[in-house]
């Protein structure tokens, strides 16, 4: 278990930096890429340890996959090309690989078997394998399938309308791969629009999905063809660095090709109602929308942060909740209770860890209410193993009047292998 000590009490943040690929789109460029027919190569591919999970699975299904740094080559087996696994396929840490490769292999004709981490062990799974056993998949687990290890015995699938009772976009895409697979139209309707970048992906590799307002339909047999695909930076990790150049003092940071694909862009309109001094460029678009955004430090204050918003920023909560602190006032955050099942239970560990340093906190129900406007200090926090938590973290030290040390730091590199590098490059 990696510890780092944290440069606290920063007096400014300048510079630029090029924000590593997003993690979405690299696991789901790596899945079409497989499922298509022909090469498709991959710049500016995510090489955190996600992603290799995502990769290494899918060797394991006879998929030949190169990869080189941020760029990948996949020689694509079609729908019916992939082969049996002779081992178990293990996801890791990552939520996004087990739930797609469920809707992937559900329609296959073999049988593979699924693990993960501790966290991923605590993960619930029944959100797609119930969908899934409507489709007339075999998947058998823990609890009736809720938990890890899983067993699916690939088998014929049929077209369903399924109303998502969550909004998430890993079951939307785990539906929809199982629905590419299957016989006649599989409808999905959404509560609240979540990620499309598995509608986006099937289109780029010569697929058809259908929107009309809430409902996405995807007709089964289609064959998709290998493509070439450029992954945008991950909004998710460049909100780190937004928040560090809005709260610490004399600041200015550019991060450079970030995805600014509307689904997704929570944070930008959060840090804006917030006060925070943002600028966009938006440039030229190849499947997904990117830019370069500009943050300089800026007075904040207060705001609530609920309902359909919340999808669009889920994974930025924790650092959100850090922006608060720094911001003048009582910011509410709610309709979060999904929160609960991410790498942690995100409500108790960004409450217990920010606490600790001295932030005014308190979890709820379903999400966070934060006081700002009180200096934290130094202390011992810890990521608990959930990358997000510790890069928060990280941040939190760049204006904490005191040293602070971060226990289990490693697990950052699960979406951001580069980051204290890059965190490093900004401190003047
Ligand atoms: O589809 C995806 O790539 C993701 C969807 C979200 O999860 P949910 O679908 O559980 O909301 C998000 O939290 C996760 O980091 C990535
Ligand atoms: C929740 C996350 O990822 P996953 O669900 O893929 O583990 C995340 O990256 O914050």
């Amino acid at each position: 278990m990696d510890t780092q000590t944290l440069q606290t009490n920063i007096t400014s943040l300048k510079g630029t930096i090029s924000i590593p690929g997003d993690k979405s789109i690299s696991h789901r460029s790596i899945m079409f890429g497989a499922l298509a027919e022909g090469i498709t190569n991959i710049e500016n591919f995510l090489p955190g340890a996600d992603c290799i999970s995502t990769i290494d699975c899918f060797s394991k299904l006879g998929v030949s996959i190169q990869q080189n740094g941020d760029l990948v080559e996949v020689i694509g087996k079609g729908f019916s090309g992939l082969k049996a696994p002779s081992e178990v396929l293990d996801v890791g840490n990552s939520g996004t690989t087990i739930r797609l490769m469920l809707g992937i292999l559900a329609g296959q004709a073999f049988q593979a078997e699924l693990i993960g981490d501790d966290s991923i062990g605590k993960r619930p799974m029944t959100r797609v394998v119930n969908p899934l056993k409507q489709m007339g998949a075999d998947i058998e687990g823990r609890n009736n399938g809720e938990f890890t290890p899983l067993t699916v015995n690939g088998t014929e699938l049929k077209g369903i309308r399924y109303e998502l009772p969550v909004a998430s976009a890993q079951v939307k895409s785990a539906i929809i791969l199982a629905g590419l697979q299957a016989k006649g139209t599989t409808t999905i309707v959404e509560p609240e629009k979540t990620r499309d970048h598995t509608e986006r992906m099937i289109v780029q590799f010569g697929g058809k999905v259908e929107r009309k307002g809430n409902e996405i339909s995807v007709e089964g047999g289609q064959s998709l063809q290998g493509t070439s695909i450029y992954v945008p930076g991950d909004i998710s990790s460049a909100a780190f660095f937004m928040v560090a150049a809005a709260i610490t003092p004399n600041s200015e940071v550019k991060l450079l090709n970030v995805g600014l694909n509307p689904t997704r862009t929570g944070i930008i309109e959060v840090l804006q109602r917030m006060g925070a001094d943002i600028e966009i460029e938006h440039i030229n678009e190849k499947g997904e929308p990117y830019g370069h955004i500009t943050v300089r430090s800026s007075k904040l204050h207060a705001i609530t942060i609920e309902g359909d918003l919340i999808p669009r920023l889920i994974d930025e909560i924790p650092v959100i909740a850090l922006l608060a602190v720094s911001a003048e006032g009582t910011t509410v955050i709610k309709d979060a209770a999904e929160l609960k099942v991410k790498e942690t239970n995100r409500i108790d560990t960004v409450a217990d860890e920010l606490s600790r340093l001295g932030a005014k906190i308190k979890p709820t129900e379903d999400g966070l209410v934060i006081t700002g406007g009180t200096p934290i200090h130094g202390g011992e926090v810890s990521s608990h193993g959930d990358h997000r938590i510790g890069m928060m973290l990280a941040i939190a030290g760049l204006v904490a009047s005191d040293e602070i040390i971060l226990t289990d730091s490693k697990a950052i590199e699960v979406s951001y292998p580069q980051f204290f590098d890059h965190l490093t490059t900004l401190i003047k």
